[in-house]
């Protein structure tokens, strides 16, 4: 498939750092891929979504879609480890605030929230949600814009499974019913499995692209379902040596290693594995 979106970071160091977080990180989304980063904690997952998003003009990076526009000049969404709401707006003013008067006038924020089964919730106020009707809320706003990337930095993290289970679910339904190209940052190998077309594994800082996966499994997924476990497990044995090397340096996160082939590797996996 054509490249829609390439991606050179040269070199995100912080100052003062005595490392960069990343250096020499390179690859090609094509347009309307569900792309998934897995990657240690610490190696630079939240730093590399900052530059996409054009939030860091600091590092030495190059970022430009398919027409050679930038980043700077293209809708981009981002949805972050909390839903960043605005507390003192209604859950319709949050959708708006990012929408232009036309968009606003067309009922965009209402048809994303309706979509997302916040319909009845329009003008409730972010303190008076769930934390997963929140979340529902920052897909809506997330979409809204109609990204020509969508950025999401592990946004189901800390919510019960059955809660990230429908959120996850609803993500892929607004998704297909809205397709963009999508980066989604998470620790676990079977959420990345659930959703992705595409996963890239980083190495620790400064990282890089360690390993470049297709997904091809027939959608809808479960993670608990044969065919992905199966796939999780042909993934693990067949890379054991590279994931476990970068796992042994610097690691956290682990929960269950399902079938205990690994030491210490870097990917968190469901508890109930
Ligand atoms: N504002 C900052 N100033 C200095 N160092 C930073 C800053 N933000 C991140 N870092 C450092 O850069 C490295 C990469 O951080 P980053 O948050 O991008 O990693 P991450 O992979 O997203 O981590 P996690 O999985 O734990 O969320 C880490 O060593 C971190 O301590």
């Amino acid at each position: 498939m054509l490249a829609d979106l390439a991606v050179r970071v040269a070199e995100k160091r912080y100052p003062g750092a005595a490392q960069p977080a990343i250096a020499e990180l390179a690859f090609e989304l094509p347009a309307r891929q569900f792309c998934c980063i897995v990657g240690p904690s610490g190696c630079g997952k939240t730093s590399l979504l900052n530059i996409l998003a054009g939030l860091d003009r600091a590092a030495r990076a190059e970022v430009r879609f398919g027409d050679g526009s930038t980043p700077a000049a293209a809708p981009i969404g981002y949805m972050f480890q909390t839903p960043r709401l605005l507390p003192w707006r209604t859950v319709r003013d949050n959708v708006r605030v990012v929408l232009d008067a036309q968009a606003v006038a067309a009922g965009r924020a209402e048809q994303l929230l309706d979509e997302m089964g916040l319909g009845t919730c329009l003008d409730a106020y972010p303190g008076q949600l769930s934390g997963g009707m929140q979340r529902r809320v920052a897909l809506a706003r997330a979409f809204a814009i109609e990204p020509r990337l969508l950025l999401l930095d592990e946004p189901f993290v800390s919510l019960d499974h059955p809660v990230a289970e429908h959120l996850r679910d609803m993500l892929l339904e607004l998704w297909q019913r809205h397709p963009t190209t999508v980066l989604f940052v998470t620790h676990d190998l079977r959420e990345a499995i659930q959703l992705a077309d595409r996963i890239l594994f980083l190495s620790r800082a400064p990282s890089q692209v360690i390993l470049d996966v297709a997904v091809d499994l027939p959608r809808p997924r479960r993670a608990e379902d044969a065919a992905c476990e199966d796939f999780r497990r042909a993934l693990l044995a067949r890379h054991r040596d590279l994931l476990a090397g970068v796992a042994e340096e610097g690691a956290e996160g682990v929960r269950c290693l399902g079938d205990g082939a690994m030491p210490k590797p870097f990917l968190m996996e469901h508890p109930a594995c």
